[in-house]
């Protein structure tokens, strides 16, 4: 497949074949939405893998078009990862719905896959992913790079292709989910399907489920932010002239916190651009994140892990506590240090603060 720095940040998509699941099952014909930035050097030693987060894209940096990208600060010309050197690539993941093949693509008959859509696991994506990388003629990524979901596709890629990835690096996640991250996903997938619009998952035609997926981006974000930043930016106020202990004029009920007019925003947000399936399957890939499944635990399955790992925790993290990126890095072989963003707004940081890891990052990995 041609390479091309000018189209840098621009959609395209790739067949990557039939592919069998890990939970059984298969897909007839998987496609992979991605971007590239940069030029692929004559020996593809200079490739660079970014993995989005839950419901991110393959918009990481900004590209030909003007459209800002959501690791700006990390990835462009001149940045840490800088595509001047380096050749970005971001796919976008399998089960999502920004370009791949997910629940509201069209089966072989022309049909969106809805409530069919089989359960697909971060291993499978990243098997998806391996194969666009052959596409590419990539046989050995420079780096695999992400945080939170992303972050568990990155370190998937150095367990299962150890010998294709050079330096791992795995920001604000830990080397599986836990008990109380499925505890919050499962709130998540049944605020979206209990919602009597969603229909099994065969909603497409009618209405979508928005009430649902509302609900549930709304669970998420407040665990994406720290008590103390909520607290500090919203405290009890009310909305605006809103009084939360009268009734707006003319409304039933009564006005809203600041804090809840500020999640309806994020909710509204997310369900203008996200799809309900995509965001119940790539939560359960997310559920479904144990490095060490079936290869004897997370320190077996890292023990022949080839890469150099860079390990990055958010230090008001309270999903992704940063004691599992601790964790996960005693797992490792060798002396694997955490670094850490120094963020007050919680798990969000790794998007926001991205940048306070360019120096180290500079350093350790992106050396050219
Ligand atoms: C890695 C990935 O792939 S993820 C890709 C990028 N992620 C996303 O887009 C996910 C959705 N967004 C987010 O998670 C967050 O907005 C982040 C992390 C991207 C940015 O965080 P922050 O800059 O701290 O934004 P913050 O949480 O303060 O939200 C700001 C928004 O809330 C709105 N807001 C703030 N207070 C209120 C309020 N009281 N009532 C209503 N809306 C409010 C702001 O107007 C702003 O709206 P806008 O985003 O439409 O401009
Ligand atoms: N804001 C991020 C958080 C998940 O890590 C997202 O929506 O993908």
């Amino acid at each position: 497949m041609r390479q091309d720095a000018a189209v840098s940040g621009v959609l395209r998509t790739v067949a990557v074949g039939a592919l069998q699941l890990e939970a059984g099952g298969a897909l007839p014909e998987v496609e992979l939405a991605f971007e590239t930035w940069g030029t692929l050097n004559a020996d593809a030693s200079n490739a660079v893998l970014i993995q989005h987060a839950l419901t991110g894209d393959t918009h990481v940096a900004q590209g030909s078009g003007d459209e800002a990208g959501w690791w700006d600060a990390l990835v462009g010309p001149g940045k840490p990862v800088d595509t001047d050197k380096y050749f970005v690539v971001a796919a976008n993941m399998l089960g999502g719905c920004y370009g791949s093949t997910g629940p509201s693509s069209l089966d072989p008959e022309g049909v969106p896959w809805g409530s069919r859509f089989p359960f697909v696991t971060i291993r499978d994506s990243v098997r998806a992913e391996a194969r666009l990388a052959d596409r590419l003629g990539i046989r050995r990524w420079h780096a695999v790079v992400g945080g939170s979901l992303g972050g568990a596709r990155a370190l998937e890629w150095g367990a299962t292709y150890s010998e294709r990835v050079r330096h791992c690096v795995v920001v604000a996640i830990g080397g599986y989910s836990t008990a109380e991250q499925i505890a919050l996903a499962q709130a998540q997938l049944l605020a979206i399907r209990q919602d009597p619009a969603y229909n099994g998952g065969d909603y497409y035609g009618g209405p979508a489920p928005t009430a649902g997926l509302g609900l549930a981006r709304r669970i998420a974000h407040i665990s994406y932010r720290s008590e103390p930043e909520l607290n500090f930016r919203f405290g009890r106020r009310g909305q605006g002239a809103e009084n939360p202990l009268e009734a707006p004029a003319g409304a039933a009920g009564r006005g809203r916190y600041q804090v809840e007019s500020y999640l309806d925003h994020q909710a509204n947000k997310l369900v203008g651009r996200f799809d309900a399936n995509s965001y119940v399957a790539l939560t359960e890939a997310l559920m479904s994140h144990d490095v060490g499944r079936g290869r004897g635990g997370m320190q077996r399955a890292l023990a022949t892990a080839k890469a150099e790992f860079f390990l990055a925790s958010v230090n008001s993290d309270r999903l992704y506590f940063p004691e599992q990126s601790d964790e996960l890095a005693r797992a490792l072989p060798g002396e694997v240090p955490v670094y850490t963003i120094d963020a007050k707004i919680g798990h969000d940081g790794f998007l926001t603060e991205i940048g306070q890891l360019g120096g180290d990052l500079r350093r350790r990995v992106f050396t050219l």
